[in-house]
């Protein structure tokens, strides 16, 4: 309650909305949350409270507030979703869990994660890229539609081998797109509401995924896939009482929880790059120079190969720059399990329950780390930085598991569409969505030429 606050610094503004008009405003705006971060920190400093959207609670920045939320022992915080996230996702969800049922859970669902895992599936990546971009020149491409259905094809594909095309694709992007909208609206569950149509979204996912499981368990169907690597290694059999193994609903929760954790975010991530980009043509042609090496380097085959998307180290500094000046995720959002001593010597201590908020837009402008903020400079990437300075796939125990897939759409998409084409905005807009994914409002419409 704000009377347990008192004392530490920052305002909570009006009674019972608090400052989220400020907030919000801010948010919607292109340079984002942070300059309601920023003008925060110059009146109170690195920690200062606030409330907003519903919620008292304390926003912290830095290396030191980072060490803290996100390296410190295991249990000690967990993610704070919104009450309609927690509902959709179910109680067993990756998102949801700490401690050791988390570090398990962890190990058994991200394992297909890993680089060698993700190789079955790079041929795959690949077409589907081919094939999304001859469908763009000579008409008006939504970027970010379209880095939305490539996502979603390539995870659906990995876990389920869902095909690119036809009735299970389509249901099971309508069923997604709806579960995706569902996640951070008003908590009513009654008919005609984002969270009841959510809900129902979420059941038919399930029932999709009853089936194909049920398919798989009694031989009707076989996929060198995610889920049958899931169902053969590390799913119970009735009766079966193994605390390594996971039950259906488990399972079910934490494919969901997959596919919600990847698809946003790898879909803006890929967006904001073909922006910046456009509006880069440096780094462009640096880009180019990359990707037009790799194919005259090719003897005969045209087709990209998983140990050259392996070594494009250009690529993946730009790609970790548009992370680091666009900010997918803005903060972490965390609720305190134990009582926590706050961090610059402040005297304050954060009392169990609390919700804390660590402001990763701040920590990415540190000029002690980066000196010019704004600026899309790769370059940046070239020594290795400072120890938690750059946070946009987190770090520690809940760091992203699925970084090394969202670098690999990425660098696969980019290389056929800087070999094979060049293309303009449609508008200027820079305004962005007020979504917990970072996104262009507009979906950056574009019109491609082939080169
Ligand atoms: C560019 C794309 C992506 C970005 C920027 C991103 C960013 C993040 C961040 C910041 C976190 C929180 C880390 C922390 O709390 O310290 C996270 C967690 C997570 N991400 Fe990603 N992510 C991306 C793509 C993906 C993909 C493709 C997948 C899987 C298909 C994925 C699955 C997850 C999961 C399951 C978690 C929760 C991990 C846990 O709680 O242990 N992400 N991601």
């Amino acid at each position: 309650s704000p009377k347990a606050m008192e004392g530490l610094p920052g305002s909570m503004g009006w009674p019972i909305v608090g400052e989220s008009f400020s907030f919000l405003s801010d948010f919607s705006s292109p340079s984002g949350i942070y300059s309601f971060m920023n003008k925060r920190q110059q009146r109170y400093g690195k920690v200062f409270k606030t409330s907003v959207l519903g919620r008292f609670t304390i926003f912290m920045t830095g290396r030191e507030a980072s060490k803290i939320l996100l390296t410190g022992k295991d249990g000690m915080v967990s993610l704070n979703l919104f009450y309609t996230g927690k509902q959709v996702l179910g109680p067993t969800s990756l998102l949801q869990t700490t401690g050791d049922a988390h570090k398990r859970l962890r190990r058994l669902i991200t394992e297909p994660l890993s680089i060698e895992g993700l190789k079955k599936y790079f041929q795959f990546i690949n077409t589907l890229a081919v094939e999304t971009l001859d469908q763009w020149p000579g008409r008006r491409v939504l970027v970010l539609e379209e880095a939305s259905t490539f996502t979603l094809k390539v995870i659906g594909n990995m876990i389920m081998s869902l095909e690119p095309t036809g009735e299970e694709q389509e249901k099971f992007r309508a069923n997604f797109k709806v579960i995706s909208s569902s996640f951070a609206s008003l908590p009513f569950k009654i008919p005609g509401t984002a969270f009841h149509r959510g809900i129902k979204a979420r059941d038919r996912m399930y029932s999709m995924l009853d089936s194909i499981i049920s398919r798989r368990r009694n031989g009707k169907d076989y996929q060198l896939d995610f889920l049958q690597s899931l169902i053969k290694k590390h799913s119970k059999a009735e009766g079966e009482d193994d605390e390594d193994k996971l039950t259906d609903s488990q399972l079910k929760d934490n494919i969901l929880t997959l596919l919600v954790a990847g698809h946003d975010t790898t879909t803006a991530a890929l967006t904001w790059l073909i922006k910046f980009l456009e509006e880069n043509p440096a780094v462009l042609e640096h880009l180019k120079e990359e990707h037009k090496g790799i194919q005259e380097s090719r003897k005969g085959g045209s087709n990209l190969t998983w140990s050259e998307v392996n070594n494009m180290p250009y690529t993946s500094k730009v790609s970790s720059m548009s992370i680091n000046v666009y900010h997918i995720l803005l903060a972490e959002s965390s609720s305190v399990l134990v009582t926590l001593a706050l961090p610059y010597n402040s005297g304050y201590n954060i009392k169990k329950g609390w919700s804390v908020n660590l402001d990763v837009v701040s920590i990415h402008h540190d000029p002690e780390v980066f000196p010019d903020p704004t600026k899309f400079d790769p370059s940046r990437f070239d020594a290795p930085l400072k120890p938690l300075s750059f946070l946009g796939f987190g770090t520690g125990q809940r760091m992203c598991p699925g970084i090394n897939l969202a670098k690999l759409e990425i660098s696969v998409f980019i290389h056929h569409l800087v070999c094979r084409y060049k293309w303009r905005p449609l508008e200027k807009d820079d305004s962005v969505q007020p979504t917990l994914v970072r996104m262009p409002k507009n979906k950056y419409p574009i019109v491609v030429e082939p080169l």
